[in-house]
């Protein structure tokens, strides 16, 4: 089952056509990695879906049922984690979760046990001092904590990781890969390598339509190229190497940038049996040799413009 349909969005912001009859879907159970370059219109689509902006046209579903905009109804399936969430500074994460529950109407007697339990989650529950008092990192863990309270379907994480440091990153999305056990993601963002650490499936926005989008790992397998990576430790190395006879045929295709040579081969087998024998020829120890796996960083570079 889908979690969400869009088909056919469109929307301008004056001359700007912002999304072009933009149509996806997200299966139930998955981290869909939403991705796009800046001002690509992620944003923009997530509010269209969370009924707060006007599509010009087209048709959205959350678990089946028609979002309409001004109109709340489908977000009771929805939590939401805004790029920047807002909080009241002067209280605790715990005070914090209270005020939630008792807003959106969560029972009083189920308040503490639900926010001791997702506090736990996000590893807040021995954190007594004020939310002004937290990191970044911290204040999304508690706006995770947050949007998971009402125990939505579907959690919409706007940019999550894009102001953190790495350990601040590792930590949303350790928690992003457990809460996946219970609901939805969708995982909006221009950061490559962290849809490539928790995301399986994805959906790349370039200039307002959908560019490409499925299962990554078949996506990685499709887009794969037989390719030989070889990491030397001086470009003396690498001169000696590229310019040895032996591999003469094949360096029209090599891509040589600094210390690292590419080589697309048609065997990559064979390719790194000789290759191993002109190093060995030479006395070089490469740093590195492997047969390339597809890098989502260049998947994306192929498919926008
Ligand atoms: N309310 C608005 N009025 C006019 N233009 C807008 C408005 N909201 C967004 N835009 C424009 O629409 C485009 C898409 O913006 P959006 O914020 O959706 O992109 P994004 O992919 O989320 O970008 P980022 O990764 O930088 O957050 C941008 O060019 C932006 O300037």
């Amino acid at each position: 089952m889908d979690i969400l349909t869009i088909s056919g969005l469109s929307k301008q912001f004056g001359q700007q056509q912002v999304l072009k009859d933009l149509s996806f879907h997200v299966p139930e159970g998955s981290i869909y990695g939403f991705i796009g370059k800046n001002g690509s219109g992620k944003t923009t689509t997530m509010k269209i879906v969370l009924g707060l902006l006007k599509g010009d046209s087209g048709s959205i579903e959350v678990c089946g049922e028609k979002v309409k905009y001004g109109h709340s109804k489908t977000n009771r399936y929805i939590g939401y984690l805004p790029d920047v969430p807002e909080f009241y500074n002067y209280m605790t994460s715990r005070e914090y979760l209270k005020l939630c529950g008792e807003i959106t109407g969560i029972p009083t007697g189920k308040i503490n046990g639900k926010s001791d339990e997702l506090l736990s989650l996000v590893g807040l529950s021995n954190i007594n001092k004020r939310i002004g008092a937290y990191s970044r990192g911290m204040k999304q863990r508690l706006g995770i904590a947050q949007a998971l309270l009402n125990e939505p379907k579907l959690l919409i994480c706007d940019e999550p990781t894009s102001a953190l440091d790495p350990l601040g990153r590792k930590e949303i999305l350790d928690i992003l890969q457990q809460v996946k056990e219970q609901t939805t993601v969708i995982f909006s963002t221009h950061v490559l390598s962290d849809v490539e650490a928790i995301c399986d499936r994805i959906g790349i926005l370039d200039n307002g339509t959908i560019k490409l989008a499925g299962d990554l790992k078949e996506i990685k397998l499709r887009h794969h190229q037989n390719c030989l990576v070889i990491c030397l430790e001086s470009k003396e190395k690498v001169n000696a190497f590229v310019n040895s006879e032996r591999i003469r045929s094949l360096r029209d295709s090599a891509d040589v940038q600094g210390t690292t040579i590419k080589l697309k081969t048609e065997r990559p087998d064979e390719t790194m049996s000789m290759v191993m024998n002109v190093l060995v020829s030479l006395s070089i120890i490469p740093s590195k040799i492997e047969i390339a796996k597809p890098q989502l960083q260049d998947i994306f570079m192929e498919v926008v413009e």
